[in-house]
């Protein structure tokens, strides 16, 4: 039997860089919510040994896949514990729906949802925690699609804590060009000095994305569209972009503003949601926690 898993968007609706450590990676301050729009990942277990992506994904060979990854991932560490044979097989189908280098935490939300999904279908009972720690390996994003819950991020976006920000409806706005991540994160001119602050104070001020002025500058396209988005609601990068989002209080007026869009530019309105789609799927079947 197929069972179809959302792998839900993510918004960094703040980030702040306070730092960069002595291996490269950046310390960071983020707040993470969902949306109720993603990719959609089909799902098939067998008995077959093999771990199969059925379709292509434009850019990304099968075997580098996060999805593929994932489940070749959680099966050795499954064989590894003795919870499942060695011949535990899955094919995926994946919609995407989510651009790639977009900023919505596409790949990172894919392998999130294949180890919540193949821990359920095969049956493996690990909890929470350990799921997090596995995906943490394939990338920092990966935990806090794994625990399903917005959260304000700290360290390098792996210290995860469950918060509850207002629920607003987004317009994201996609320039037609990808933003490599480590482009971003290696650019002489990133702010890497915000100073660290606690969340309520953060909560207070105005929310800003210190990626958003070296993406900008480096891409025109990202820093035209936010001129114009920027005259109809409060506006910013996502992650490393190149997607951007403005906010609104209802559905229709984020309908309202996609539909002036200029021409050539892709988007959708979807609703910011602290709790995953992957996690209301879940609750129909047996929960891994
Ligand atoms: C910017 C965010 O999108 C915020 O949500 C994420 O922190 C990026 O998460 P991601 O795409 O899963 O990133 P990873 O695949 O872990 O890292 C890609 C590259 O980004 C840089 N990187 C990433 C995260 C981080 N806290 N500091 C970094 O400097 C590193 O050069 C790393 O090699
Ligand atoms: N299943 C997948 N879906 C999307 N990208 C994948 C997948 N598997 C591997 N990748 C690779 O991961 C890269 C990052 O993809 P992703 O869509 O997560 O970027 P992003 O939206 O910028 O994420 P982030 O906000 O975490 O930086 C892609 O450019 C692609 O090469």
């Amino acid at each position: 039997m197929t069972v179809t898993w959302p792998a839900p968007a993510k918004l960094n609706l703040f980030l702040y860089i306070t730092g960069r450590r002595p291996d490269g990676y950046h310390n960071l301050q983020t707040l993470f919510q969902f949306l109720d729009f993603g990719d959609l990942l089909h799902i098939n277990i067998d008995d077959s040994g093999k771990l199969c992506l059925s379709n292509d994904v434009e850019g990304v060979e099968h075997d580098s896949n996060l999805i593929i990854r994932a489940a070749r991932l959680l099966r050795d560490r499954a064989v590894a514990d003795g919870r499942l044979s060695q011949q535990a097989g899955a094919i995926f189908q994946v919609e995407k729906r989510l651009p790639m280098g977009g900023g919505l935490g596409g790949g990172s939300s894919n392998a999130a949802t294949t180890l919540v999904a193949l821990n359920v279908l095969w049956q493996l009972d690990y909890d929470i925690d350990t799921l997090a720690q596995l995906g943490l390996t394939l990338g920092a994003d990966v935990p806090v699609f794994v625990r399903g819950h917005a959260a304000f991020a700290e360290g390098i976006g792996e210290q995860l804590r469950p918060v509850s920000p207002p629920e607003k409806w987004y317009l994201v706005l996609h320039p037609g060009i990808n933003i490599s991540t480590p482009l971003v994160f290696n650019h002489a001119a990133l702010i890497r000095d915000t100073p660290v602050r606690d969340f309520d104070s953060l909560m207070q001020q105005e929310f800003r994305n210190d990626c958003e002025s070296v993406v900008r500058n480096r891409f025109r396209e990202v820093d035209t569209l936010l001129v114009w988005l920027l005259e109809y609601a409060p506006s910013r990068l996502t992650g490393t972009g190149a997607c951007v989002f403005a906010e609104f209080d209802t559905q229709s007026a984020a309908c309202q503003v996609l539909e002036k869009t200029p021409k050539g530019v892709q988007g959708f309105v979807a609703k910011g949601v602290n709790l995953s789609p992957l996690y209301r799927t879940l609750s129909g079947h047996s929960d891994p926690a």
